[in-house]
């Protein structure tokens, strides 16, 4: 069974009596362990799909499950604790607090789970370590690099441990050495740790170290490559 099943969704925006579609009657499926990476020109829907997938938005027909949930149909308190459990979302910028040091905005996901303080400290660590922040804990946003600013939103999205994470332009405001290091970062929760992601980009050399590569335009998906 995927990991994540779009089934025939379309979503669409009125403004004024224009009609956008972003999406038309797409169908996709992500498997447990799959690296997807989905191109595409400015505003054909990409930020709306991943939105859809992360139950941040719901569609205007068609299914969507992810992680053996369907979630078009849960009401906004269950989504929310579906999202707690399942999702991690890693932004172009990382949108931390900045009141607050890493380890505390790595934490934050993590109180909305039913955790103990020792098995809380033990997920928060071990995030930190995963992305080579861990001599950082106790650094606030502004005293870190914007390459390390993004590996603890990086920690934050994986946290919880979610089922899939999704990844909106991750490396888009970064410079080309940080960007491979995020890049880096990013296959090996893949390989390594077995995330599940989809993540957008407009950068074409970013959207290979995924291994299948999709494209969206006018409402549909053009291209899948499978990469071996
Ligand atoms: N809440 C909304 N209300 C109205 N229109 C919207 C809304 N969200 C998105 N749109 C429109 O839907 C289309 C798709 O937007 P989306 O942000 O998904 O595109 P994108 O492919 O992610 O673009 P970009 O590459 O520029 O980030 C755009 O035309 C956008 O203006």
């Amino acid at each position: 069974m995927p990991l994540v099943e779009l089934r025939r969704v379309s979503k669409r925006f009125t403004k004024g009596d224009e009609t956008i579609v972003p999406l038309d009657d797409v169908s996709l499926s992500i498997q447990e362990g799959e690296f997807v990476s989905l191109m595409g020109p400015s505003g054909t829907g990409k930020s709306t799909l991943l939105n859809l997938v992360s139950g941040i938005d719901r569609p205007d027909a068609g299914e969507i499950e992810v992680a053996g949930t369907e979630i078009t149909n849960l009401s906004r308190s269950r989504l929310a604790d579906w999202r707690a459990t399942n999702l991690g979302y890693i932004f172009q910028t990382h949108n931390l607090i900045p009141v607050l040091t890493a380890y505390e905005n790595v934490e934050l996901p993590t109180l909305l789970l039913k955790l103990s303080a020792s098995e809380r400290r033990q997920r928060v660590e071990l995030a930190l370590e995963a992305v080579g922040l861990s001599d950082r804990a106790d650094h606030y946003p502004r005293q870190l690099s914007g390459g390390q600013e993004q590996r603890v939103g990086i920690a934050r999205a994986i946290v919880a441990h979610p089922k899939v994470v999704v990844a909106d332009e991750p490396t888009g405001s970064l410079d080309g050495t940080t960007s491979a290091q995020v890049q880096q970062l990013l296959q090996r929760l893949n390989q390594e740790l077995g995330i599940t992601l989809l993540m957008v980009t407009h950068d074409s050399e970013v959207a290979r170290i995924a291994t299948r590569q999709l494209t969206l335009d006018r409402g549909k998906f053009l291209e899948a490559v499978t990469m071996t």
